[in-house]
């Protein structure tokens, strides 16, 4: 059955039943391998995916496809544990329910995490990239068609696609705490076959910064939902030709799951400020 607008809001009004009446501000999306929590934090309610999203979940390794619901200060901030993937065979409307639901549930900040390989020698794996901009190399949008005409505009700009202030903000945060971190540009390409070192080139002579296999669709859909987009890229691997081996998604994975504290500890900050402000 085709995925639509009304089948999201539908599920949009039964999920405010179920969650806690805490007004919510933030959502949080946790990238391959990143397992996400906020110790300062209590958590109030978990759903599985199928719960959820009204369409058929089919997981990856390295994703408990869960929503988590916590309260800080008062307020309520989502995450969501696992993402969907156009290279799961998702179409782009589905990639971008994450953001879409969010917006519908109230939040209007949305920061995304994910694994991507550097595509530069000089960014070493481990360390952290806030998002300036993104190159879509997919070959999808999720604004064309019926989602498109859902709601206004029906052309977003995209010029601040990477909300300035918030960028500004988890710089600071990231330097404080001593972690290696730069701004970057994220070229998302579809997968999931890895590149190849020409791709590699290429990518970076057009002005990308990092690689991966998400994050375009649910910025843009995110973005069109008129929320502020905050996009952290943990640098699991160098990229194919940089790379001194062969690349996995396992070894993606286990490096998400080595670096994945300094993510908690920026995010657990940058929520205490957002959710004050
Ligand atoms: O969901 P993210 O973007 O973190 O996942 C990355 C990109 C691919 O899905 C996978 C490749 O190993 O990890
Ligand atoms: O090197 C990569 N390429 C594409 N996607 C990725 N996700 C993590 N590392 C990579």
């Amino acid at each position: 059955m085709e995925f639509t607008p009304r089948a999201l809001e539908e599920r949009a009004r039964v999920l405010k039943e179920q969650l806690p009446s805490l007004p919510v501000s933030l959502a949080v999306v946790a990238g391959s391998g990143i397992e996400l929590v906020l110790p300062e934090a209590r958590k109030l309610l978990e759903l599985a995916y199928h719960q959820v999203f009204p369409f058929p979940v089919h997981g990856l390794i390295g994703h408990t496809p869960t929503l988590s619901f916590w309260e800080v200060q008062g307020r309520g901030v989502l995450m969501f544990h696992g993402r969907f993937h156009l290279y799961q065979g998702y179409s782009a409307a589905e990639v971008a329910a994450i953001p879409r639901l969010a917006g519908l549930l109230g939040v209007s900040t949305y920061i995304l995490t994910n694994a991507a390989g550097a595509l530069v020698p000089t960014l070493e794996p481990g360390s952290l990239v806030v998002l300036a901009d993104h190159l879509n190399l997919q070959g999808a949008n999720p604004l064309v068609g019926e989602w498109g005409r859902w709601r206004e505009p029906v052309f977003p700009d995209m010029t601040h696609a990477y909300d300035p202030d918030l960028r500004k903000l988890a710089l600071e945060l990231a330097r404080q705490a001593g972690f290696a971190v730069q701004e970057g540009v994220y070229a998302g390409v579809l997968g999931p076959s890895y590149e190849t070192p020409a791709e590699v080139r290429m990518l970076a002579q057009l002005g990308g910064t990092v690689v991966g296999m998400s994050t375009v669709q649910e910025v843009i859909a995110a973005r069109h939902m008129g929320l502020r987009v905050l996009g952290l890229s943990l640098v699991t691997n160098y990229a194919a030709g940089i790379a001194t081996r062969p690349l996995s998604h396992e070894e993606v994975l286990e490096a998400g799951a080595k670096a994945q504290g300094k993510l908690v500890k920026l995010l657990s900050e940058l929520t205490t400020k957002l959710v004050a402000a």
